[in-house]
């Protein structure tokens, strides 16, 4: 019979790369014990004498777990110690002749480093594939093969649902980014999800194997606890949202949240400004050097691409990756992304770098991340009505990313996938200034904030960040589109400019009843 694997946590061994002093066997059986499902045996330059006996003596260790042991590239090994199968790559034997020497019963799992490889590997009857390299590693020469986890999602999305082959991904899994991994891979539209991670140094070259493996062994079964209790607690009508959106926003004094803003410098000013207004604190800290010992004290933070800079990019790239190992909610507004191919790079390396928590954009911007051209931009505006079935745009870009998309216009759409809502709030005037969009960035940044600062969601280990942030994405666009009807219609306000004050004053002002008064949303 073929040996079932639990891939969850797949160790791939690599002798040379033990701490100085730790033994190869002691430090498996360490690993063992804490929670590696399977091991596959990888020696690069092992005679086959030596092979054969090193191959034996893991093998007798997996066995006292209870763990599959897979060979790397040699066939003729797995055969000699009769284990559970083996892992060939692309130059190795193929999949075909190494299935005819195996026969059926034994497992066999085939690298695939872009769709073809994997569709191969798929049809020609691969047990699994491993996918990588999804980061860079020190283990392995990958340079020309780093596939981020948008490469590793388009593989699972192109395997056929109904085959029974299972993915593992590889290359630079560590502890501290493997929620990114799973967050960033996972294809819910394809409902195919990833089995498990391999991984080398992380275990192999740690002083303390067991927590290495125990670390990871917990964070995919948390991951998988929270997927499946997802959708979820709140109430799901239009009263229960707008009574949550406003227990947010009246938090916001209470809670006072440190925000952090790479912002633009046209709209810097009324961002720091608005956050005040809403009762939070800014901090616009967008260089480097700041972030490792900023992001630990932050509510949210968020990314503006404004007018991003080479320098200010690097920042981005540090900056959400602390938000991401520090569970903060990293709110992301790729301005302009379609109007340069600089602004699609640098979106596409910083949406590869890590997992945004929201995506606030305008049509233009939401449909150049999607890869679509209905709708047109013109510098940082959209250009004509938008697109004809917003629903379905906001829903797959946020299947596809994984997170809560906000697309503002007429009508504001906001997605996580399962839910969206239409939000039909707001004043011509916030077109005649500038920044509003960037402003509306700001109060949902601020709403994470209060959302993951009051959650009573308990299951926090297995998220990128605490709370849910579809409600705190609702209550920061009501909280600024409220706040300007009710400007809009003050004596003082006589235009744009007197409009822009009035409004910033009246995100201070907000309350209960006028919330639930004007609050105008639609489940779609
Ligand atoms: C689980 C898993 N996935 C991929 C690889 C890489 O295998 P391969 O392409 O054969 O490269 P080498 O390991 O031989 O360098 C793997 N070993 N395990
Ligand atoms: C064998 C292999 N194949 C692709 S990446 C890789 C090495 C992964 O090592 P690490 O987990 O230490 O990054």
């Amino acid at each position: 019979m073929k040996t079932e694997i639990d891939y969850s946590v797949y160790l791939v061994t690599a002798r040379g790369l033990l701490p100085e002093g730790k033994d190869y066997l002691e430090s498996l059986e360490e690993s063992l014990q804490g929670g590696v499902t399977v091991v596959q045996l990888r020696e690069k330059t092992t005679d086959t004498g030596e092979f054969i006996q090193v191959a034996q003596s893991t093998k007798d260790i997996c066995d006292k777990y209870n763990v599959p042991l897979l060979i790397n590239d040699r066939i003729d090994v797995a055969l000699a110690i009769d284990c559970a199968g083996v892992h060939v790559g692309q130059s190795d034997a193929p999949l075909s002749i190494a299935r005819k020497l195996l026969g059926d019963e034994k497992v066999i799992g085939v690298s695939a480093g872009n769709i073809e490889q994997a569709i191969n590997a798929q049809n020609g009857g691969a047990d699994y594939i491993g996918i990588g390299a999804v980061y860079g590693t020190q283990t392995k020469d990958v340079t020309n093969k780093i596939m981020g986890t948008p490469g590793a999602r388009s593989i699972l999305a192109a395997l056929d649902p109904q085959s029974p082959i299972k993915t593992v991904v590889i290359g630079g899994i560590k502890s501290e980014n493997l929620l990114r991994v799973l967050n960033g891979v996972h294809e819910k539209d394809t409902k195919r999800y990833l089995d498990g991670v391999a991984v080398v140094s992380e275990i192999v070259s740690s002083k303390n194997p067991r927590e290495a493996a125990s670390n990871l062994s917990h964070l995919i079964k948390s991951f998988r606890e929270s997927e499946k209790i997802k959708y979820h607690s709140a109430s799901y009508d239009v009263d229960s949202i707008v009574q949550e959106a406003w227990r947010i926003i009246n938090a916001i004094p209470e809670q006072h949240p440190l925000i952090q803003q790479m912002a633009n410098i046209v709209t810097a000013n009324d961002q720091a400004n608005a956050t005040l207004a809403l009762g939070a604190s800014p901090v616009m800290a967008a260089v480097v050097g700041d972030q490792k010992d900023l992001n630990p004290h932050i509510g949210a933070l968020l990314i503006n691409m404004g007018t991003v800079s080479e320098e200010q990019k690097q920042a981005m790239l540090v900056g959400g990756r602390y938000s991401n190992l520090n569970k903060k909610p990293l709110i992301f507004d790729p301005v302009a992304l379609g109007a340069t191919s600089f602004r699609k790079q640098t979106g596409q390396e910083l949406l590869n770098h890590w997992a945004p928590t929201v995506i606030k954009g305008n049509a233009a911007e939401i449909g150049a991340l999607s890869g679509l051209t209905e709708v047109a931009t013109k510098g940082v505006d959209s250009v004509g009505p938008g697109f004809k079935n917003p629903v379905t745009v906001v829903k797959s870009l946020a299947n596809r990313e994984r997170c809560i998309v906000v697309m503002t216009g007429k009508d504001d759409y906001i997605s996580d996938g399962e839910r969206t809502v239409k939000i039909s709030n707001g004043h011509s005037l916030l077109g005649q200034i500038t920044g509003s969009g960037c402003v509306t960035g700001t109060a949902i940044a601020t709403c994470c904030a209060v959302s993951s600062m009051t959650t009573e969601d308990m299951n926090e280990d297995g998220k990128l960040s605490r709370g849910d942030h579809f409600m705190a994405a609702i209550a920061g666009v009501l909280a600024l589109e409220i706040a300007a009807e009710i400007a809009s219609k003050r004596d003082d306000v006589r235009g744009p400019n007197t409009f822009r004050s009035a409004w910033i004053d009246e995100m201070s002002k907000l309350n209960e009843i006028n919330l639930k008064k004007l609050s105008c949303v639609t489940l779609t």
